[in-house]
């Protein structure tokens, strides 16, 4: 049985891919001559999603009675895997597959994966090299125009990674506040959540001050996602508790934006809001108006700063380039620069090197450590993968009771 993997931040597309593993006449890849195969991927899950809101279709939560969106992302791809199994694939087609999930997750799923592969053949498309699979005999690359197929000992063997650092100081803020800075950003004293009874959270409490490098973990399901919507204001059972957001207390009066232009937030998922023709230059502009693209005349003072901010990243030769043109990595990087231009009183970050591959994400960590470093905004930084190189300075562990998450002692290194 034959199973190969393709790293999905190299163009072409996955069905570019899968077009020629299905037509190809490689000895290699005959036990995937003709047939179909079957996607566990988050757009799979998105077309569920999909036919849950606009038809009432719950095919993948049936025995449970719940809404795909209201599980959590380790839920949700159990759910999808159970269904897809089901239908005996010709070969499964996983992208991306350990993404938001847990160590535990991780390794149950790898589990399944290798015991299908028996007697099912599997390609994989992945980002980050330690998530190949322990059955995967070879890569698929396409380089110079043509597809080739290496032994997995041979691509692991190539030289991909070569260093980037950010030498410039960080761009400071283009105006002084009027009001001075608070000290304490984010304040949650005992706080209880629970969904249909079930609790979630039990008796959280969380102080988050100026500057200040925080990461939450917890494994799947413990409550990361209720606990970062309660703290962006987006979450309702904030309401008659003890949750006080830059100053105001959650439910007196104060508006949703009082909350979020406190907050520059970032998650790889809102890369769908950035599609109009911007230059790279333009969206970091955009962020001093919070605006997506640019609609006013900028001031010269305000073109130089997202100047120094593409310099400091190594992008001021392509600053007129179309943003949509760019690379994931340099995408995200300028999305970071553009949440950080104004220097908001927190940045938080939702699993953001999701989807890039090792260099990728190793830039784009390198750039937190420094905004962490060089300035005054706090960093909140939400992940299930272990980044080498990101040092918080505090950590926020959930760990799961029968009475709700409660906040697990950890410390930083
Ligand atoms: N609207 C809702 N209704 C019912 N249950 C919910 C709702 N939102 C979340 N939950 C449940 O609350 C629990 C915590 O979910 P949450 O998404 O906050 O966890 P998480 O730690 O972010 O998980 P993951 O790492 O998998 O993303 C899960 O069991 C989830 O199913």
């Amino acid at each position: 049985m034959t199973h190969i993997a393709i790293n999905i931040t190299k163009a072409p597309t996955t069905k570019d891919y899968i077009n020629f593993i299905t037509t190809s006449d490689s000895s290699v890849l005959s036990g995937f001559k003709d047939k179909e195969g079957t996607f566990l991927s988050d757009d799979t899950l998105d077309t569920f999603i999909n036919d849950e809101l606009l038809h009432d279709d719950y095919t993948l939560t049936q025995h449970s009675k719940r809404k795909l969106l209201t599980l959590s992302s380790g839920e949700r791809k159990k759910a999808l895997f159970d269904h897809l199994l089901k239908g005996n694939p010709q070969f499964l087609v996983l992208v991306n597959p350990f993404d938001s999930l847990d160590v535990s997750n991780v390794s149950k799923l790898k589990e399944r994966i290798i015991s299908i592969s028996e007697d099912t053949p599997i390609v994989q498309f992945f980002s980050r090299k330690d998530e190949i699979l322990p059955c995967i005999q070879y890569i698929l690359e396409y380089k110079n125009n043509a597809f080739s197929i290496l032994q997995l000992s041979e691509y692991l063997n190539q030289d991909h990674d070569n260093d980037v650092e950010f030498k410039d100081p960080l761009p400071k803020p283009i105006s002084k506040q009027a009001k001075p800075a608070l000290e304490t950003l984010i304040e949650l004293k005992k706080v209880n959540v629970s969904y249909n009874d079930k609790p979630i959270l039990k008796d959280i409490s969380w102080t988050i001050n100026q500057g200040e490098f925080w990461e939450l973990k917890g494994a799947n399901g413990t409550g990361k996602s209720t606990l970062v919507t309660m703290m962006i204001g987006d979450n309702p059972k904030a309401y008659g508790q003890e949750v006080y957001l830059f100053g105001y207390k959650r439910g007196s009066g104060e508006a949703v934006w009082d909350i979020k232009r406190n907050i520059g937030y970032f998650t790889p998922s809102m890369m769908h809001l950035f599609k109009g023709q911007h230059t790279a230059l333009n969206m970091i502009i955009s962020g001093i108006k919070d605006s997506i693209g640019l609609y006013q005349v900028p001031t010269d003072l305000e073109v130089n700063l997202a100047k120094q901010w593409l310099q400091l990243i190594g992008l001021d030769t392509i600053k007129d380039i179309n943003y949509f043109y760019l690379s994931e990595t340099n995408k995200r990087l300028i999305l970071i620069c553009r949440a950080m231009i104004k220097h908001p009183p927190l940045i938080l970050l939702d699993e953001p090197t999701v989807g890039l591959d090792d260099k990728g994400a190793m830039v784009f960590i390198r750039l937190v450590q420094k905004i962490a470093k060089e300035s005054n905004t706090a960093v909140l930084y939400v992940s299930h993968k272990a980044e080498p190189e990101l040092k918080p300075t505090h950590i926020f562990e959930l760990e799961h009771t029968d009475q709700g998450s409660i906040r697990k002692t950890t410390s930083a290194n």
